[in-house]
């Protein structure tokens, strides 16, 4: 094999010695002054894995919700999903060579995996607006260029959207154009068929507020506006004019503080909603009358999806099965009032948008979102089959109309990854149609109050769990202490688990009350730091 290419350009790229990165739950992810040679390998291996799977494969340069300083970088497979699990091994060993083990841990995977370099390769990059992310998207170049694959910069793109590409280049443009403004066209579409049959609603219902985080999400809402008019009314804040990437704003903020972004200006009663940094995340919220702040996260969006998709499936008369997929992260209310109102089975995945996605595509109809605000919806082949053929002639009036709806659901959606603006179009289409206020949705069900907390410890891995991450196995005693505090609260639910990426350990607690759900949550914070190897200052109470 001639890798010379390769080994001379890497030279350019090289890799810190001794310093080793994980491809976790996010792909990589660390401080952008780290990064420049993982970028470099993970264009090599996107080759590889294009040439193995004959087909397009996506990077995507971006750090999410993380600090601006941060980045990271993610594998689009072909149907623009996650990575399989087994190549994150490959990109963790190319990572972690040092550059004199290059050569070998290259051909290791080329053989490993049969790879034939004759093949022909493609790979399809983009970025967020991190300052750090243009250079290391060149970095990802090379790598590409080292190996002599065609590719394809799409630039500044939200992380949906190049999935999104990268499934439209492998399916010969049925999943819709493969470029961004293909994007804009499919989804905007889709979003006036839908919201065609609602009820003439008021200009006050047409508003939305966006706060976008100060990244990509914004950009990529204001390119779609114009689209989107004069049926929604969008006012966009954070929108990256001025203030920083992901500080005191964005999705995760707002979930994690519970409380709205900074830089935003909320009138009581106001829909408002926040993308995190990379647009694949959202989370609405508002705030009442008596300057009470009300959160509709991803469970609130993954309720009022799946009862709106069960509502038109009652009226096809269709026999799909739908589940919800929910973490353990789920408010207890919002399980509860899916399966013992809504009838509607349930299922706790592993935290990780990929271990939600596998359980989802067990449905015909498969739901999932993270707590914070992560999820789409997954029409299995059969379900899109029946669907369609009921919005043909023959069926009746009715049951058109309403697998037309289905059928205009199943484009809006962004059925490759969570995406916050297709989500957004979802949730406004449904509001319309069900001429539904923010507060009315919000009434579905009342969360229970709940906290999150980190706690740091020497080595996060001394914790196992287990039964989707709900109870630890390791270290010993853990799991009985946090079952002992649980049992002196109402309502209550606690369980910890090491992050996949951050050196943290999480904590999560609910409770009838938010002085118990704090408390408690401070209270297992304690026997972590404890009992897990806590570094640093004791975990204070929160009031
Ligand atoms: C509690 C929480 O929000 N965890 C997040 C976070 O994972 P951790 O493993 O908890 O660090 O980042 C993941 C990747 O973005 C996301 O999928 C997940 O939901
Ligand atoms: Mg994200």
């Amino acid at each position: 094999m001639h890798l010379e290419a390769v080994l001379r350009l890497s030279a350019h790229h090289c890799k810190p010695a001794g310093l080793t990165l994980q491809y976790g739950t996010a792909g990589f992810r660390t401080k952008a002054e780290h990064l420049d040679h993982v970028m470099y390998r993970m264009g090599l291996l996107a080759v590889l894995r294009s040439k193995k799977t004959k087909s397009v494969i996506g990077v995507m340069v971006t750090a999410s919700h993380n600090p601006e300083e941060d980045n990271g970088v993610k594998l689009v497979d072909p149907m623009g999903e996650m990575l399989v699990q087994e190549w994150e091994l490959h990109a963790t060993n190319l990572a972690n060579a040092e550059e004199h083990e290059l050569q070998t841990v290259l051909t290791n995977i080329i053989k490993q995996e049969a790879i034939s370099m004759q093949v022909e390769s493609c790979v399809a990059i983009g970025r967020d607006t991190r300052p750090s992310s243009e250079n290391l998207s060149l970095a990802v170049l090379d790598g590409v260029i080292a190996l002599e694959s065609k590719y394809q910069d799409y630039g500044l793109v939200t992380t949906p959207q190049l999935h999104y590409v990268v499934c439209c280049r492998n399916t010969d443009g049925r999943y819709g154009e493969p470029t961004v403004e293909g994007y804009y066209q499919k989804l905007s579409q889709a979003f006036k068929d839908l919201v065609e049959q609602s009820p003439d609603c008021g200009a006050e219902q047409r508003c939305l507020s966006i706060d976008g985080a100060n990244g990509i999400g914004a950009l990529k809402v204001k390119e779609m506006e114009e689209h989107l008019q004069p049926i929604l009314l969008l006012q966009l804040f954070n929108d990256g004019s001025k203030g920083k990437l992901n500080h005191a704003c964005g999705a995760d903020y707002v979930k994690v503080q519970q409380k709205p972004p900074e830089g935003i200006d909320m009138k009581p009663g106001e829909r408002c909603c926040s993308f995190d940094g990379d647009a694949d995340r959202i989370v609405y919220y508002y705030k009442d009358c008596d300057d009470r702040f009300h959160l509709l996260d991803g469970d609130k969006i993954a309720t009022l999806i799946s009862t709106f998709i069960k509502g038109l499936l009652v009226k096809v008369d269709l026999k799909l099965n739908m589940g919800v997929v929910q973490t353990a992260y789920a408010n207890g209310s919002s399980t509860r009032y899916l399966e013992n109102i809504m009838k509607v089975p349930v299922y706790c995945a592993k935290t990780g948008v990929k271990h939600l996605h596998h359980k989802a595509q067990e449905f015909d109809i498969g739901v999932y979102f993270e707590a914070n605000g992560h999820g789409t919806v997954l029409f299995s082949k059969t379900a899109e089959e029946q669907i369609r053929q009921l919005t043909n002639m023959g069926a009746s009036e009715e049951i058109r109309k309403a697998a037309q709806m289905l059928e205009n659901v199943i484009n809006l959606i962004n059925q490759t990854v969570g995406d916050a603006i297709s989500d957004m179009l979802v949730i406004e289409a449904i509001l319309f149609l069900k001429n539904l206020t923010v507060q009315k949705w919000d009434e579905m069900y009342t969360d229970l109050p709940n906290r999150q907390l980190k706690v740091t410890v020497s080595d996060r891995k001394v914790i196992d769990t287990t039964d989707a991450e709900r109870r630890t196995v390791k270290p010993p005693g853990l799991q009985e202490k946090i079952d002992e505090l649980v049992k002196s609260y109402n309502l209550a639910r606690s369980f910890v688990r090491p992050s996949g990426t951050e050196d943290v350990v999480r904590v999560y607690a609910e409770a009838d009350t938010q002085e118990n759900a704090d408390a408690l949550a401070h209270a297992v914070s304690l026997a972590v730091y404890h009992l897990a190897g806590g570094v640093g200052d004791l975990p204070r109470p929160l009031r």
